[in-house]
């Protein structure tokens, strides 16, 4: 079942076209990666999707509704939820507190109404305070909650911004370049952790990535985007052996 659709998504800069008639479907509980050489427009249409860019045409639909002219706090609201760099303000705080602060920020549509049912403010700050233990425990932060956010790792600060995103209780989370930064040994807990989210708790993930294998172990669908628009989209293993890929990647050369 689709829960997400772009449909002739066009988006210019001045004179520079930078998407140009993107159409595609996610569907429910997959992973997609986005590739492309530099210039491809990939962040061009993650921003169209977050709601951080509004399209000269085309429309997204999520969910069955119609979002094109949705902020990104109300596209949050209804389960698109997009990932944020830990803020410069942000590294002085613990990581429980980061947590927290994520849930008062960016409540998704379900922790809104858990707060409206429960009696009392407090009662709320302890579901936060439940959840973020939870999503701790199995992002395997819970020992560094008390730790400042600034001293983490690039790889553990990537897991931290995963767990602010999963406070917001999201059905799609779009991901930009999450792997950059990551030390090997975190990469794998990284993936591991986007796929088990798609396998055991229905999640859907938009990923844009330059790290090609890391998209072709994680991805149902792979997109490959070129000057603006899709050139490739299919299988990993369709979207990596196709020619035109390849010869987007090299400048045309081949
Ligand atoms: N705010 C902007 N103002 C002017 N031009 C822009 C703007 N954002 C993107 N562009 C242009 O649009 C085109 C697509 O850029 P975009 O950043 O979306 O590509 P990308 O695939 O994400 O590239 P990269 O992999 O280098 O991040 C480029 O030519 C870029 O210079």
């Amino acid at each position: 079942m689709t829960l997400l659709e772009a449909d002739g998504l066009r988006k210019t800069f001045g004179g520079i076209v930078a998407v140009d008639d993107v159409s595609f479907e996610v569907e429910r509980q997959e992973i997609v990666g986005v590739i492309g050489p530099n210039g491809a427009g990939k962040s061009t249409m993650f921003k169209l999707l977050a709601g951080f860019h509004k399209p000269d045409e085309g429309t997204v639909t999520f969910d069955g509704e119609d979002i094109t002219d949705l902020a990104p706090n109300e596209r949050t609201q209804r389960g698109l939820v997009r990932t944020f760099q830990i803020a410069q303000e942000l590294t002085g705080m613990r990581v429980m507190d980061n947590m927290l602060l994520a849930s008062q920020n960016n409540p998704g549509e379900k922790v809104l109404a858990a707060a409206a049912n429960t009696s009392s403010v407090r009662e709320f700050e302890g579901n936060a305070r439940d959840r973020a233990e939870e999503l701790l425990k199995f992002l395997e932060l819970w020992d560094l909650r008390d730790e400042y956010a600034g001293n983490l790792s690039g790889g553990q600060r990537k897991l931290l911004e995963l767990g602010r995103a999963l406070m917001a209780d999201p059905e799609l989370l779009l991901l930009d370049e999450p792997m950059a930064g990551v030390n090997p040994d975190l990469t794998d807990r990284l993936l591991q952790r986007i796929m088990d989210l798609r396998d055991e708790r229905d999640m859907t993930f938009l990923v844009v990535e330059h790290d090609i294998e890391a998209i072709m172990r994680i991805s149902n669908t792979v997109i490959g985007m070129h000057d603006g628009g899709v050139l490739s989209k299919g299988t990993p293993e369709e979207v990596q052996s196709d020619e035109r890929m390849l010869e987007a990647y090299l400048g045309g050369e081949v």
